[in-house]
């Protein structure tokens, strides 16, 4: 498939139910703690996509048996050792949660990417792993590629965190924690961004019969056994955003089926924040239903705690009948790319008035033209793209392949919900 994507324009109402595949962020949680397991865990309906084909490609290398039959995925822990040379990609999943791994395996593991995962911050996370007692080689910048020097054993106990450019250095931490000699005593240096994805660490850890606890300044987690467990991947939540949004671009109406009742995934908070843009918003039999008006409200909000939300929200604010200001986001600046300057630039071609603050972004709809738009090697921002598409004629968008790190037939999922063919420029 092309490269180039032709993002439909469809003002007319969408009416449609859609079926998402499961949450990266819960699919990578579950697929490392099975692999620090103490048996074999199956994973149903996980997420098959870039980022976490390559989780389970580096558990592979280190040792661990992954078995994907199509349906289920059965994790089988091992021996964990090196020398090896970990893929991450672009994923900060695994920037972040495999260097505890590999502190606990037999031998050197070297982790690299994509040239933009050496430029997404982690310093905060190998200075924690030093103070841990790990051997780290990196070239004096935190960042990828590095060398972890595994030493088949962590001691493990109390250690200050810097996590305040990225909630995934708790997360990775607490993860490998309760295989540490002495567990971990974890306090934060300062604010950390998107606490519900450490909520979901906390959660997904207790799931798995570890011993974790609140403390005054972060989180104690016990030395002991990960029992191993089986478990159904909830729906990516936050990849249902573009799906949800284009029902308040054409005033439709959209279902994402088997939206959980009780969850940790961000993307549970579209509930409040789809109607704070004028959308009516139900929990149905099938799941959960966004209506809209046609009419999008601007939206005045600190993302700070679902921030992986911010480019489709920002497409939306871009469309609507009024300026928005969206705050709390400064770690954007690390993620995929550098996210906050790309919306600048890519609302700003589609007609916004665009302003960035230090932590946010100003935006102002204004009159809507065609623009060919890159994707920054960021899927969310081919999703932003989709959005604006639906509204304004004309958007092209490059390396829209992109869009594969979480959602690799996005294109025609997006074809499926507006009963279009698929629209790749040839
Ligand atoms: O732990 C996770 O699965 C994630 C945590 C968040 O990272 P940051 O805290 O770096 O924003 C989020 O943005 C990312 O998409 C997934
Ligand atoms: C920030 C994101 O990804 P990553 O897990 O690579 O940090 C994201 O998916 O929005």
């Amino acid at each position: 498939m092309s490269d180039v994507w032709s993002a439909p324009h469809h003002p007319a109402p969408v009416d449609a139910v859609v079926t998402l595949p499961g949450s990266k962020s819960l699919t990578a949680r579950a697929l490392v703690l099975a692999a620090l397991a103490d048996g074999p865990s199956r994973l149903v309906r996980p997420l098959r996509a870039r980022d976490t084909d390559l989780m389970a490609a580096a558990l592979r290398t280190l040792g661990v048996r992954v078995d994907d039959d199509g349906e289920d995925v059965v994790v089988s822990p091992g021996t964990l050792r090196g020398p090896v040379t970990v893929d991450a990609g672009l994923a900060g999943t695994i920037l972040r949660f495999l260097p505890p791994v590999a502190a606990l395996a037999d031998g050197a593991v070297r982790v690299d990417g994509d040239p933009r995962l050496h430029e997404r911050p982690n310093g905060g996370l190998l200075a924690a792993l030093r103070a841990l007692g790990v051997r780290v080689d990196d070239d004096g910048r935190g960042r990828a590629p590095f060398t972890v020097h595994g030493a088949g054993r962590v001691r493990g106990g109390p250690v200050e965190v810097d996590a305040g450019e990225s909630s995934q250095i708790v997360s990775g931490l607490l993860l490998a924690a309760a295989r540490f000699d002495e567990g971990l005593d974890l306090a934060l240096a300062g604010g950390v961004p998107s606490m519900p994805h450490v909520e979901m660490t906390v959660t997904t850890l207790r799931e798995h019969g570890v011993d974790v606890t609140a403390t005054d300044r972060g989180w104690r987690v016990a030395p002991g056994p990960v029992a191993a467990l089986d478990r159904v991947v909830e729906p990516d939540l936050s990849n249902a955003a573009p799906f949800l949004a284009a029902a308040l671009v054409t005033g439709g109406r959209v279902t994402v089926r088997d939206w959980p009742a009780v969850t940790t995934q961000p993307g549970a908070h579209l509930d409040r924040l789809l109607p704070a843009m004028g959308a009516q918003v139900v929990r149905t039999a099938e799941g959960l239903q966004v209506t809209g008006t046609g009419t999008v409200r601007p939206l005045v909000a600190d993302l700070g705690e679902v921030g992986e939300l911010t480019p489709v929200l920002a497409a939306l604010c871009a469309l609507a009948d009024g300026p928005s200001r969206l705050t709390g986001i400064a770690h954007l600046r690390g993620h995929e790319t550098d996210r906050l300057q790309a919306l600048d630039e890519v609302l700003t071609a589609v007609g916004a008035r665009v302003r960035q603050l230090p932590d946010g972004l100003e935006i102002e709809p204004g009159p809507r033209r065609a623009a060919v738009l890159d994707s920054y090697a960021d899927h969310r921002m081919v999703m932003a793209a989709a959005v604006l598409g639906l509204a304004v004629e004309g958007i092209t968008v490059t390396d829209a392949g992109a869009v594969t790190k979480t959602l690799p037939d996005f294109r025609e999922r997006w074809a499926g919900l507006l009963g279009e063919p698929i629209g790749a420029v040839p």
